[in-house]
Formats: structure tokens, sequence, C-alpha cells
């Protein structure tokens, strides 16, 4: 393509060597110099840890034609000066790959917890509707069966759109993504073109990159005032929002567009009752405005419901007709580190779960505590550098929920594990010796909880969920909670 008209939707630019410029044109693109091919525009983006801009000069020798950066440099290659790259990248990718999102039914969904889990329940609903699908999130991005790693949970701009290109080859028709709040912040989704906006809920998360709770829920409000500049029919664009989250008139407010709201308790469009919660999945009515159905779900908790609540608004929305939906939810097996649960014969249940915050930990223990008589035993930790703040909330709510609390690592990066677990402990000041102990590596963490469990005790391993490793220092080592439990367990059994 030519560097003119990738460049012509961008409204305040500066060009330098502009005597170059007409005839440069762009292979690929690219924010990191180490992958810059011959023909590559270079995007010198300012990071958290380094500048992209210190890298332009090794851009051009590796093969870069033009850079976008938002100063002056002194290289004698064609320049395009904008006065934000976050802002100016999505725009460019997104026309690079021809405008991929305006090809697909692409659904956003953005709240603290549920997303991943909501991207499953959508991603098999219209796969049985005989859509073909492309799911982007935490886990990994799909197109179809296909699977392909992901670093981030919603991908810098580049990849994004290269990704929804790659959908558009392969004939995707429905594209569900996670939207973090981090990408909203970052200007990541800029360049696309959402059809459905969902928001599940809105609890503390993620401090230690917005200033605020309310600094970190405007983050999450954009994505519905984003749905009003959207390319094509307003008519066909909507929002999907969780009418008990204490944040929904906010969202509300935000979302300009039409669409379903869903609950249990607030009037809702899609609302469930009669809710009965079992270890093998919940089971409930819900009423919808084209008509009511009983759903048994194969995934435990409320929720577990809230996020097919969730799923079965924006089904409905694209005209998936409710029996359909019913058959799909009530078929999902559940969701890889979400209440999974790991069996290798013992008489105590152990349950892997994602939860790493205080709100979704709440929830699987409020859930696990709903049908079982007999003791909690949770293992869990915090992540390090980053929100530091939660520490103490989910040691409160671990302490208050189980009968005997391991607290322990959970990546902790560059932090101290113990000054981690000590930010934890706070909460555990006043609480009985017998009912915690901490335990710095996860291993014999998890270990001890398997030989201390008696018959019919429930153990909870929270935090990583479907994580394959343990982020220590700036290593990734190989780290599986569901491995390290069946380990423990054939260990103890011997
Ligand atoms: C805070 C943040 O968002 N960081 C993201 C950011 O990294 P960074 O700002 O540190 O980048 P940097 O290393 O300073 O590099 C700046 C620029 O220089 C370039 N560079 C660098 C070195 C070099 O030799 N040549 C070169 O060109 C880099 O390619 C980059 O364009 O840009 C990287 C490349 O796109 C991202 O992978 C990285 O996400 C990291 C992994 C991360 O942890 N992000 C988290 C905070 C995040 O975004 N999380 C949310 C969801 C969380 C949730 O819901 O739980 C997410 O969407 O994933
Ligand atoms: N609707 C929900 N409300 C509250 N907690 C939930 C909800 N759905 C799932 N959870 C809890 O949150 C954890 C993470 O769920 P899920 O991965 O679906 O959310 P997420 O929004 O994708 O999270 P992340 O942004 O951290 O990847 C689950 O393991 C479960 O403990």
């Amino acid at each position: 393509m030519k560097l003119m008209d990738l460049i012509s939707p961008l409204l305040h630019k500066d060009i330098i060597n502009s005597d170059q410029i007409e005839q440069v044109q762009i292979k690929s693109l690219t924010s990191d110099s180490r992958k810059v091919q011959r023909g590559s525009l270079f995007a010198c983006v300012p990071g958290h840890t380094v500048d992209g801009h210190d890298y332009a000069l090794d851009a051009v020798k590796n093969g870069a034609v033009a850079l976008i950066a938002e100063r002056r440099l002194q290289i004698d290659t064609p320049q395009i000066i904008v006065p934000s790259i976050q802002k100016a990248l999505p725009i460019i990718a997104d026309k690079f790959y021809s405008h991929p999102t305006r090809s697909l039914k692409l659904i956003g969904i953005t709240g603290t917890n549920g997303k991943t889990t909501t991207t499953y329940l959508v991603e098999k609903i219209f796969k049985d509707y005989g859509k073909k699908t492309g799911v982007i999130g935490t886990i990994e991005m799909r197109i179809g069966e296909e699977k392909y790693p992901v670093a981030n949970t919603t991908p810098e701009p580049i990849s994004l759109q290269e990704n929804f290109h790659m959908m558009v080859e392969k004939e995707v028709e429905v594209a569900v993504i996670e939207v973090s709040s981090h990408a909203l912040e970052l200007h990541r989704v800029a360049g696309c073109d959402f059809d459905i906006a969902v928001f599940t809920n809105f609890t503390q998360d993620h401090l230690d990159f917005h200033s605020s709770l309310d600094e970190y829920k405007q983050a999450k409000a954009k994505l519905f005032s984003r749905l009003g500049n959207a390319y094509g029919d307003y008519e066909q664009k909507y929002t999907v929002l969780n009418a008990d989250d204490p944040e929904y008139s906010y969202f509300a407010a935000a979302a300009i567009m039409q669409g379903f709201t869903y609950g249990i308790k607030n009037d809702a469009d899609i609302k469930a009752y009669n809710i009965v919660n079992r270890p093998e999945g919940a089971k409930f009515t819900v009423d919808t405005p084209l008509g009511s159905t009983d759903i048994s779900l194969k995934m435990s908790g409320e929720f577990s419901v809230y996020n097919a609540l969730a799923a079965i608004a924006i089904s409905l929305l694209q005209g998936v007709p409710l029996t359909l939906i019913k058959d799909s939810l009530e078929a999902v097996p559940g969701v890889p580190g979400r209440f999974e649960k790991v069996d290798v014969g013992q008489d105590f249940t152990i349950i892997v779960d994602y939860a790493h915050t205080a709100d979704s930990l709440e929830n699987v223990l409020k859930t696990i505590k709903g049908f079982s008589a007999k003791r909690i035993i949770t293992v869990f930790g915090c992540g390090g550098d980053r929100d530091k703040s939660k520490r103490p909330l989910m040691g409160n709510v671990s302490k208050k929920y189980s009968d005997i609390s391991i607290i322990t690592s959970d990546n902790p990066r560059t932090e101290d594990v113990k000054s981690i677990i000590d930010n934890i402990m706070v909460a555990f000041k006043d609480a009985p010796d017998a009912s915690y102990i901490r335990i710095d590596d996860r291993t014999s963490a998890i270990e001890h909880a398997v030989n201390i469990a008696e018959k019919d005790d429930v153990i909870l391993i929270a935090g990583k969920g479907h994580e394959t490793y343990q982020i220590i220092g700036t290593q990734k080592y190989d780290y599986d909670d569901r491995l390290k439990a069946i380990e423990a367990v054939r260990k103890k059994d011997r």
C-alpha cells in the first residue's frame, strides 16, 4: 500500500522528508524493530519500559522505509509525525488490513470478571448456529478449531488488526473479543467496528495501571461510547449490560445504543430466577423478550448464571433461537481453569480457579460454601508488580469463607514473595492460628493442602487457573496448578 494512502485518515500529521514520500510503498507494519522487514513502516511507540523512538535507527537498518513517530528523528527516512502514536496506530492498522472488522460481526466484552467465560459460551452458541467463529482473549486466539498463542488479553493494535484480517481470510463471520481496560486506555481497539458491546461487572482490579477506580471505570466505559462512532448501520449496533451491577447506571449512561439488559435481582430484559446451585452445575429459568426456558449448566455458581445471561442476550440480539441457545449452553463442559475440577479418584474435591480479585474469589468461595458442608481449604497468592491494594482484600475474603487459608506465591515477578505474602497477611492478624499458614513455595502449598484434606473437604486452588507458568523475576517457568494437584494426590497415596 502507498504510504500516502495509508496515512490519509490521520487528521493531524507532519510529513518529514516529504520529497521522498510519494513513491514509498508499505509492505508491513510493526512497532518492534526486531520484527522489521524490508518495506516495513516502523511505529515508534513510547512504552512503559523503553521508548520505541530509540529503536528507529535499528528499524531503518533492518529495512524500514518510513517511520511514524511523535517527534522528528535525525534519520534520513520519510517520517510521519503525529501527536499521539497510540491514537494513530489503530487507525492505520485498520486501514492497512482493509478494515477487517467491518466484515465481521464483532462482539466486544468488557468487565472485571467473566469475560473469558462469556466468550467461550458465545463461541459455542454461534458455532452451533452454523457460523464460523473467531475468539481473542486471555487464554488464546481461536479461529474455528485452530488455536494461536496471545501475549495480551487484547493484543496491541497491529497484531489485533492482523488477527482480524486473518479471521476474514479464513471466512470467520462472528468474532468475540475480550476488551481489557488496558486496551481501552491505550486505544488498542480504536480501529475496531464493534457490533455489540457487553458489560459483565465492575469491581476492583488493575490499580497498578489505572490511577483510581474511577479511571478504571472510565476506561471500561469507552467501549460503549465508542459504539456511537461505529461504521455502518447504527440501528444494528447493540449494548448488553448487567442490570444488577452497582455501576449499571454509569455504563448505561455511556451506552448510547439500544440493546438488552440482564440480571437476577433487578428489572432486566433477560432475567433468571429459580436458581439452584449444585456442584454439578447451576440450574435456572430465564425469561426473555423471545420466550422462557429452563437451562441446566454444567458450570456452578451464580456468577456462571450471569455469564450465561450475557451470552443469551448477545445471541438473541443476533437472531439465534432460544431453543438452540439452551442446548448449546447446556453442552458447554466448562472453561479451562475456571472452576475446573481435578479428579484422580481422591475422596475430597479439588477445584482450580482463575479467581485473582477479591470479588471473583468471593464468588467462587460463596459457591463452594453453598454446597459443601465440609471444610474449605483455600490456596492462593497475589501477583507481584500488580495492584497491591487487592492483597489484604483477597486475604479477608479467604479468611471469611475458608476453614484453612494457605497463602503462597502467584507470579511474584520482580517482587519478593515474602513481602507480597506480608501484604496479604495483614488480613489474618486476628485470625486463629489454625486457620491459616503461609508457605512461600506454591508446589509445597498445594501439597500441604492435599496432605491435610480429609474426606469430602474442598480444596480451592485460586489465581492461576489455565496458566501453565509461574513468573519469577522476568522469567516464565513451567507451572500448572492442575498438574501439581494431581502429583500431590499421587504422592499422598504412595
Ligand atoms: C503495560 C502494558 O500494557 N505493556 C504492554 C506494552 O509493553 P511496554 O509498554 O513495556 O513496551 P516496551 O517494552 O516499553 O516497548 C516500547 C516499544 O518499543 C519497542 N521495542 C522495544 C525493544 C526493541 O529492541 N525494539 C523495539 O522496537 C517495542 O516493540 C514497543 O513497541 O507493549 C507490549 C507490546 O505490545 C505489551 O505486550 C505489553 O503488555 C504487557 C505484557 C502486559 O503485561 N500488559 C498488561 C498490563 C495488559 O495489557 N493486560 C491486559 C489485560 C489484563 C487483564 O484483564 O487481566 C491485556 O489486555 O493483556
Ligand atoms: N460473572 C462473573 N462475576 C464474578 N466473578 C466471575 C464471573 N465469571 C467468572 N468469575 C470468576 O472470575 C474468574 C475469572 O473469570 P474469567 O476468566 O471468565 O474472567 P475475565 O474477565 O476474563 O478475567 P481476566 O480479565 O482476569 O482474564 C473465574 O475463575 C471466576 O472465579
